[in-house]
């Protein structure tokens, strides 16, 4: 029995969302800005609808579950939204036949604040039964009702606090409030015989995205109002707010992230966004606090190509407080560069704190174990066969999502002979 891995870190970096990542003073302003001097802070809930069968994506697991990493894409997003200290419950709509596969989930991952309920046969109808454990007129509601409730769809997994704050801001003075990006294309209205009827100008049109947030009273009363016809072919919760409850939302500009995956490409599009923004982060772990150690020609060169490079050093004295402090910071690749040792235990022992951090539950680890040698001072083959320790140990490890690797950089010591000396000018 795989031991239960602890709660995981409460927050990622926000570095690891969008590249308009608000400053934390930004962040704390609008968070100011949400809570009216003397007004306590709306109580906040969101709902996540996660039951659809994602036909667009061609592949027979609903898109929502589909692995990005190796990791289920619905995970990213509930991930996002728990990042968000201030959504006090996540209520996520999936099917009766997905509701086990959502359990072990949200186990898995760890992931907290989270309520499941039966999704519906449409979005809107998922949407619904979510708002519905939120409200406190259902007899089995255990779940408090919020002022201010987050609509988002659960394969949207680039969401960031700034925007979630923006429409929550918003919709809690105009009573809704929801992202819109730009149109890429424009959009035209065929006549009858499938020809152009007319096309709307582009510029003065914008799409709807996620998330949206609405005063819950707004919500809930429209979907109770709502048709049939809406619940079974509408596609847009504003609309709903508009047409039953007369509030006309306020539209936000959101991010380029912001868009859903729908199509197979968007998966694709999703793991590289991931992997580039996890490999943005690097920490250097030097074997010395030398600073002619040559793994700062290395964080020279990082620093050009990377947003984030942290330096530590593996001495035992600083071991626990540096490396504890850069995991905080949710780092997920090691360059270890050793010149005074090629010692692997020193390896096994960094390995080992990172497993005990969970860190490799969000995401996989990357570790490479750089060892500079003297081949005049070191014989090959012996430190060979210690270093190919590392390659069964990185077998090992690979199963709990660490990928380890070495490598073995033979030089020569330059040594100018004293009586040679011409080889000094
Ligand atoms: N009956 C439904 C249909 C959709 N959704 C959710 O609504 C979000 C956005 O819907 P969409 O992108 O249309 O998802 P699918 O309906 O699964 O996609 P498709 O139309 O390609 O089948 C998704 O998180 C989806 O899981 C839902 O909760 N209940
Ligand atoms: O579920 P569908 O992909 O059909 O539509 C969902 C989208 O309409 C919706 O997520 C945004 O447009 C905002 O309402």
């Amino acid at each position: 029995m795989e031991p239960r891995p602890a709660a995981p870190r409460p927050r990622l970096c926000d570095s690891l969302g969008a590249d308009q990542t608000p400053s934390a003073s930004t962040l704390n302003a609008a968070r100011a800005e949400a809570r009216p001097a003397g007004r306590r802070a709306p109580a906040v809930a969101a709902v996540l609808p996660a039951g659809g069968s994602g036909e667009r994506m061609g592949v027979p697991t609903p898109k929502q579950f589909c692995p990005v990493l190796e990791r289920p894409l619905i995970s990213y997003t509930l991930q996002a939204l728990e990042r968000v200290c201030w959504i006090k419950d996540i209520v996520v709509a999936v099917t009766g036949e997905n509701m086990e596969a959502m359990k072990c989930i949200i186990q898995k991952y760890q992931h907290q604040r989270i309520s499941l309920v039966e999704a519906g046969v449409t979005r809107h109808r998922s949407i619904f039964n979510g708002l519905k454990a939120l409200a406190e007129d259902q007899p089995d509601s255990k779940l408090s009702k919020p002022e201010v409730v987050i609509i988002h769809d659960a394969v949207r997994p680039f969401v960031e606090e700034d925007v979630l704050l923006k429409v929550v801001t918003a919709a809690k003075e105009y009573g809704a409030a929801g992202a819109i990006r730009p149109l890429v294309s424009t959009v035209i209205s065929p006549s009858a015989d499938g020809c152009l009827d007319h096309s709307l100008e582009r510029a003065r049109h914008r799409a709807s995205e996620m998330p949206q947030a609405f005063l819950f009273d707004v919500i809930y009363e429209a979907y109770q109002q709502c048709s049939d016809y809406d619940l079974e072919f509408g596609t847009e919760c504003l609309q709903l707010a508009l047409k039953y409850g007369h509030i006309k939302a306020k539209l936000v500009e959101g991010s380029p992230d912001l868009w859903k995956v729908t199509y197979k490409r968007d998966l694709y599009a999703a793991e590289s966004i991931i992997k580039e923004r996890i490999s943005q982060h690097i920490c250097l772990v030097m074997d010395t606090k030398d600073e002619n150690h040559v793994g700062h020609r290395l964080e020279e060169v990082l620093k050009d190509a990377l947003n984030h490079v942290k330096v530590t050093s593996r001495l035992p004295c600083h071991t626990g407080r540096d490396l504890d402090q850069i995991m905080s910071e949710q780092c997920y690749s090691y360059v270890c560069v050793n010149v005074m040792t090629s010692d692997f235990e020193e390896i096994r022992k960094l390995v080992d704190m990172l497993e005990e951090s969970n860190l490799s539950i969000l995401y996989p680890v990357v570790v490479i174990s750089v060892y500079f040698l003297d081949y005049k001072s070191v014989p090959f083959d012996q430190k060979m066969e210690n270093l190919m320790q590392i390659r069964e140990y990185a077998k090992e490890v690979k199963k709990r999502n660490i990928l380890l690797c070495g490598l073995l950089i033979y030089y020569p010591q330059v040594f100018y002979p004293p009586q040679d000396p011409s080889c000094l000018t």
